[in-house]
């Protein structure tokens, strides 16, 4: 992929648009982009999909070949606890599926998760996203919504749900933060419904690159349990 190689470089402007989208699990951030994607033509890279995906692609492999892949269980246990894959792998896969993908319009939807994913990201790509989408919710809105979820998913149950809330707190807002500090913070009350918090999105996807949010300190409360 040409364009990934220019924004590579660091030499002038990058081409590749990244946005990156975070919030708490159950802030919504798999439904809203999915309507970004098709209303501003971005390509909807889920981090956890891509995460979930190699472990299967690796599973297969190890039916098929009789081999062990420690990578792969380490991933699907490292997720069945809501802790972090290591960034270098989570940031190789995410850098590998852009690759593959022929677009120069990105939403990276879950990351980063902290300080260490932002540094990696950097290091690796070169590249930087041009704004980073928050998703604000309160946590007792984003519990009910998880435990209503019924997609099957390994993490969606109370014990691992709170962990991965304890770890949003503690690892994830200082990344929030260091976004804010460089103005490309864009956070949306994300407890309302589905359309309104699309419509508080949209504005800001169809604000031109100038157009600046205000950065605002406020935080939904979240109680660490
Ligand atoms: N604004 C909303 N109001 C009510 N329900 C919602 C809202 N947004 C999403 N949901 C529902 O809540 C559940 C979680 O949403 P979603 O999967 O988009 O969250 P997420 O932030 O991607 O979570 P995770 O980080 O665990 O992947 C889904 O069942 C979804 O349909
Ligand atoms: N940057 C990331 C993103 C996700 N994970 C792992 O996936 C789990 C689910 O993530 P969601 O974005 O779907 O909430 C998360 O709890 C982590 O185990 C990760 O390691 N790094
Ligand atoms: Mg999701």
């Amino acid at each position: 992929m040409e364009s990934l190689k220019e924004g590579d470089k660091g030499s002038g402007k990058q081409k590749v648009k990244i946005v990156f989208v975070i919030g708490s699990p159950g802030s919504g951030k798999g439904t809203q982009c999915e309507r970004i994607a098709q209303q501003f033509g971005y390509t909807h890279l889920s981090v956890s999909e891509l995460l979930r995906q190699e472990t299967i692609l690796v599973l297969e492999l190890v039916y098929k070949m009789q081999l062990i892949s420690s990578k792969s269980s380490m991933i699907q246990k490292i997720m069945k606890e809501g802790k972090l894959v290591p960034s270098d792998v989570t940031v190789r896969l995410i850098q590998q599926a852009m690759q593959g993908m022929d677009s120069d319009k990105f939403l990276i939807d879950g990351f980063p998760r902290n300080e260490e994913n932002v540094k990696t990201f950097e290091n690796i790509t070169k590249m930087e996203p041009e704004f980073v989408l928050y998703l604000d919710c309160p946590q007792d809105e984003m519990e009910r919504r998880l435990l209503s979820r019924n997609e099957g998913r390994e993490d969606d149950n109370i014990e691992t749900i709170r962990k991965q809330f304890k770890f949003f707190m503690e690892s994830t807002l200082p990344a929030v933060e260091y976004y804010e500090s460089k103005g490309k913070l864009r956070k949306v009350d994300a407890g309302k419904s589905i359309d309104e918090v699309f419509e508080s999105i949209k504005a800001i996807f169809s604000q031109g690159k100038d157009n600046k949010v205000p950065p605002s300190r406020h935080y939904c409360k979240c109680v660490i349990l």
